[in-house]
Order: C-alpha cells, then sequence, then structure tokens
C-alpha cells in the first residue's frame, strides 16, 4: 500500500453579493493514507464549505476565490479529484438516492460514470459491499431506498465511495441522522476501511464523542477559520484555543460529568 498524501492550501470561499467576510478564510489541511483528520466546530463555523470548496462544488451564490487542491504534492484541478482521488459520504443518506432505483442501478451508475469496464462491475461491487458490511449483496442490490434502514443505506453509500478506489474519503456527519448502536458500528466500519484499505478519512462533525473514537488528528473551526490543530490527545487534554475547550468540556459534561471541569 502506498502512502499518498492529499493537501488543501489557503482555501479560501466567499458569498456572492455584499462586501460580506468570506465563509471560509486561508484553510490549509492535509491528509494521509490510514488516517482520520476531524474537521469539527460548531454550526456555521464553515466546515461543510470546507470540503465542498476543496472539491468546487459549492452551492449557488457561493465561489472559491483561492485555494489548490494538491495529491501526492501536485497540484490538481478539482474535478478530476472527485469521486476518483477523494470520494464522499454525506448525512442523511437517503436524500442520497434515487427513490425509483435498486442498489444495482445505483452501483452500475456510479461505475459506468467512473469508467470502470464492465467486466470487472460485478467484482468490485461485491468487493465493496462485503468491505462495507453488507452481506447478503444479491438481495440488497435489489431493493430500492424505501426498503432499507438508515444504517443500511449509509453502509450502501460507504459501498458507492469504495467503488472508485478512491485513496480519500470525505465523510461529512457520516453518522448524524442514525441511531446510537447503528452509529458504532459505522464508526467500526470506517476505521476498519483506514486499517485495511489504507483510506485517508476527512470526518466532519460536532459529535466530539465520534472525535474521540475515530480520529488521530483534529481540526477545530471557528468563523471560517482553523483556529488550532492537534493530535487527539493533546486537544483532549490540554486545548490550546478557547473553541477547543468549550468543545471538550461540552464533551465531558455530557458523557462523563464527574471529570468535567
Ligand atoms: N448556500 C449558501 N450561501 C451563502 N452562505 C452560505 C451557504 N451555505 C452556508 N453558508 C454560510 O457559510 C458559513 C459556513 O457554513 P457551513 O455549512 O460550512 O458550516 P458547518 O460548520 O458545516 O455547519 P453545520 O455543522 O451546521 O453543517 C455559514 O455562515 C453559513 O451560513
Amino acid at each position: 500500500m502506498t502512502a499518498r498524501r492529499l493537501d488543501i492550501a489557503n482555501l479560501t470561499v466567499r458569498a456572492r453579493g455584499g462586501a460580506r467576510a468570506p465563509l471560509v478564510a486561508g484553510i490549509d489541511l492535509s491528509l494521509s493514507s490510514g488516517e482520520v483528520l476531524a474537521l469539527v466546530g460548531a454550526s456555521g463555523s464553515g466546515k461543510s464549505m470546507t470540503c465542498a470548496g476543496a472539491l468546487d462544488v459549492l452551492p449557488p451564490g457561493t465561489w472559491r476565490e483561492t485555494g489548490t487542491l494538491l495529491v501526492d504534492g501536485e497540484p490538481c484541478q478539482p474535478k478530476t479529484v472527485r469521486g476518483r482521488k477523494v470520494a464522499t459520504i454525506l448525512q442523511a443518506p437517503r436524500s442520497a438516492f434515487n427513490p425509483v432505483l435498486t442498489m444495482r442501478r445505483h452501483a452500475e451508475e456510479t461505475l459506468k460514470a467512473l469508467g470502470f469496464p464492465k467486466p470487472r462491475w460485478d467484482a468490485i461491487i461485491a468487493s465493496a459491499m462485503a468491505d462495507a458490511g453488507l452481506g447478503e449483496p444479491d438481495r440488497i442490490l435489489a431493493l430500492h431506498p424505501f426498503e432499507m434502514s438508515g444504517g443500511m443505506l449509509q453502509r450502501m453509500m460507504i459501498a458507492l465511495a469504495l467503488m472508485s478506489e478512491a485513496p480519500f474519503l470525505f465523510a461529512d456527519e457520516p453518522t448524524t441522522d442514525l441511531d446510537l448502536i447503528v452509529q458504532s458500528e459505522i464508526l467500526d466500519c470506517l476505521d476498519r476501511l483506514r486499517k485495511e484499505r489504507g483510506l485517508g478519512i476527512l470526518l466532519v462533525t460536532h459529535d466530539m464523542g465520534v472525535v474521540a473514537r475515530l480520529a488521530d488528528r483534529v481540526a477545530v473551526m471557528e468563523a471560517g477559520r482553523i483556529v488550532e490543530t492537534g493530535g487527539i490527545d493533546r486537544m483532549f487534554h490540554e486545548p490550546a484555543h478557547p473553541v477547543t475547550r468549550r468543545l471538550v468540556d461540552a464533551h465531558l459534561s455530557l458523557y462523563a460529568p464527574d471529570v468535567a471541569p
């Protein structure tokens, strides 16, 4: 497994109209194979805009003023990286699927778009579904989204992401709409993929429990800027920035009230 590296350099995103402050400003992040980097911060701090800006899939009315995406040190156009070097999974998986298409059609459309030769499709689908923890692939491939639970749909979204064989994954709040047991299973699945496939994962979350469970490093955002970056142990035990301290304190007061300050 060759080590890979993804860099987002000096990313600034603005909203059209008016002289408002940038939505995100001067973001620098790097992600390596087999690593989980958590991007945390309060709602509206700019986590999703950072992912969308890096891949140039910003919503209408917003634009990327500066920013370079580098794969293994080489600057790349985001459109050549999206879905090929960086796969994505989102929260609310149900809304990501076409309600009238079966899972097989979703898988086939994905593989067609990626340009994989048809004779390889069955093997790629089987391997991705197994790695995403979906047993009985033939039964699941015949299902429509309404016939599946939220957890199964999130696993299917992970399987579709794995089909690209991309070395990196952006996971934006991947467990937000799921119950606690399914959340835990999805986090285990991501952890296994990082170890077994060497996937580098940018994990967007506001849940410090998810961070503690999965992340190696943490980048903290406030008002569109990264205010602190560090390894997981230091961030939890010696948070330097007030925003990081607030996130950690809020987490401890919810889940470990006896040790909270
Ligand atoms: N389509 C849009 N047009 C203009 N501004 C937007 C748009 N979407 C988001 N914003 C603004 O961009 C900023 C960053 O939003 P973003 O969605 O990246 O935050 P976030 O940290 O991902 O929040 P959350 O945790 O709630 O998803 C916020 O000020 C938000 O109001």
